[in-house]
């Protein structure tokens, strides 16, 4: 009986499992296809929404680059051809040529591009309220050293901007002159000491070691030491800063995903770099503080504006909206920093490079140089370099020729219909300045792609339409360090040709390409050059 019993038991237990298993099965069954229709649909809304933005452009009645993949857009050839991020915007302006203004995809999102000069001055400066802010997104609450004037945007942006304007002054920039001419002269040293030993200097290196003390010295008040020491650690903290692979991860999260970086706490600023700047920030100013120490640079400059800006706030209450605190003041110093060495290096290394293939133009300069000396006992010093038109006309060459930065990006705050058209931009739309476009154009500059200096001569400027050259940006939003980084290339140029002569080495790969993923224009090559002392004798 307890036999039969277990065996009934058993047997009942068996059938429940084998229906469970049944039931269990079937229900798995039921549940993947759901999962697969529900992944279906998923896939079909994805799509038609894609398709219809697709059609963003068509419908505003906007010239435009189809899109050449579902998802890319119009970013295929930066994607999978290997073309440069710094070509990417010439490409698609002259793509859209001959139209004043097109449309294209960045993956799935509609960007607008103004190709005409007219155009391009309206976006930038005459209705600039419109188009006030880069909409970077490189901007997080979380990292003080992103709030800087090149991130910030609206009134906070320019409470700060006009705070700092009265900062950058020929006045300010030609008292820290003597800074960058100690600088100089140990780059006049070095170059000395190398081409004993070397056949060949690679400039491009050179050039950022260069601009490191000079910018260290001006913004930081203290010798980096990078021309002497290679490997110091304001060298390696401006590495880090532009490390292609942390860049082309964080601005392939911030073009597409923003929320996603945010969500991953993906950081905008290498840690290491974070801790190093807020440090030296800090301490430095303790160590002014306490030792009242004043050295005419910028951080003086700014502990001056903060005091000042502090003051009012406390006596007025009217500037409430602004607290230039030290998080504020270090985020400056971080911005000077990053944008004022890596550009004014690429420039330098570029001109150079132009004027060893250019063997005329270098021995123009020269002799501009030399007249200029001679007036001033062979003093190298701010008015002198003042007078040297021609160097100024090869500098500008260069930045027309090598735009360090490309293109310029503003988004459009507000709805803003185009001026003699209905065409309607809408709130949020990134608009694109392409300059290299602009500036390779030969509807602009015959030849385009030839070095010749002479494109700025006072009669050739004037010949040429308003914002046909925007090495600097226009508008309220312009570099505010451009006096400052022109002044460092100049003087650099002016004792490096004044001292020696450059030829192209026979090492040197060309032609160069530029670096991939880099939103600077750098050339991908070592940029060697061959270097002899001058005879003065
Ligand atoms: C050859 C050297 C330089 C080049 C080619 C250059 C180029 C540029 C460009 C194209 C812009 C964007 C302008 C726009 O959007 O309209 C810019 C902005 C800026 N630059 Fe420079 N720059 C140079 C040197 C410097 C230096 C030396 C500093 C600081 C010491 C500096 C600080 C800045 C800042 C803070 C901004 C943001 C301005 C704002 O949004 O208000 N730059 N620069």
């Amino acid at each position: 009986m307890r036999c039969v019993y277990i065996d009934w038991h058993r047997r009942r237990y068996c059938v429940q499992v084998q229906s469970h298993l049944v039931i269990r099965s079937k229900c798995s069954v039921t549940m993947f296809v759901e999962v697969l229709l529900f992944i279906i649909c998923l896939f079909i809304f994805a799509y038609s929404r894609i398709k219809k933005i697709h059609k963003y452009w068509l419908k505003k009645n906007v010239p435009f680059i189809k899109p050449k993949n579902l998802l890319l857009g119009n970013t295929t050839e930066l994607l999978l051809k290997g073309l440069p991020l710094v070509k990417y915007h010439e490409t698609i302006y002259n793509e859209l040529a001959p139209h004043p203004y097109g449309g294209y995809f960045h993956f799935i999102k509609p960007v607008f591009i103004a190709r005409h000069p007219d155009l391009v001055k309206t976006i930038l400066i005459k209705d600039f309220q419109y188009f006030m802010n880069r909409g970077s997104s490189f901007m997080d609450e979380r990292e003080p050293l992103t709030l800087n004037l090149f991130n910030l945007g609206d009134e906070k942006w320019r409470n700060l901007r006009t705070k700092i304007t009265p900062t950058f002054t020929s006045g300010k920039i030609k008292i820290m002159f003597n800074l960058m001419k100690e600088c100089t002269e140990e780059l006049t040293n070095l170059v000395d000491e190398t081409i004993k030993t070397e056949q060949e200097i690679e400039i491009k290196e050179l050039m950022s070691r260069f601009t490191t003390d000079i910018i260290s010295s001006c913004v930081f008040g203290l010798k980096s030491n990078t021309l002497k020491n290679p490997d110091s650690i304001f060298r390696e903290m401006g590495k880090r800063i532009f490390s292609t692979r942390t860049n082309r991860v964080t601005s392939f999260l911030n073009s597409i995903f923003p929320w996603l970086r945010r969500l991953l706490n993906y950081k905008m600023i290498d840690p290491q770099v974070n801790d190093f700047f807020m440090n030296l920030v800090k301490d430095t100013i303790q160590y002014r503080e306490t030792n009242k120490v004043t050295r005419n640079d910028f951080l003086d400059l700014l502990i001056a504006l903060r005091n000042e800006t502090n003051a009012q706030l406390n006596d007025t209450d009217a500037d409430k909206k602004f607290e230039f605190n030290d998080g504020i003041l270090t985020a400056q110093c971080f911005v000077f920093f990053v944008a004022g060495y890596e550009t004014s290096s690429g420039t330098l290394t570029f001109a150079l490079f132009e004027l060893a293939k250019n063997q005329q133009i270098q021995n123009k300069v020269r002799q501009e140089i030399d007249e200029v000396l001679s007036q001033f006992d062979d003093e190298l010093n701010y008015e002198s370099v003042q007078k040297m038109i021609y160097l100024d006309q090869v500098i500008n060459e260069t930045l027309r020729l090598y735009p360090i930065l490309p293109f310029l990006v503003r988004v459009c705050s507000k709805t803003y219909t185009l001026p003699d058209d209905d065409v309607v931009i809408e709130k949020g739309t990134r608009v694109i300045i392409p300059i290299l476009g602009l500036h390779h154009d030969p509807e602009y500059y015959p030849n385009p792609l030839q070095f010749n200096p002479d494109n700025f001569t006072k009669e050739a400027k004037q010949s040429r339409p308003n914002c046909t050259y925007l090495p600097f940006g226009e508008g309220p939003r312009i570099c505010i360090g451009m006096r400052f980084g022109l002044l460092q290339v100049k003087l650099g140029l002016a004792m490096l040709i004044r001292n020696f002569t450059f030829d192209l080495s026979p090492n040197l790969k060309l032609p160069f390409g530029f670096k991939k993923y880099s939103i600077l224009t750098t050339a991908d090559e070592d940029m060697l050059l061959t270097c002899k002392r001058r005879d003065f004798e």
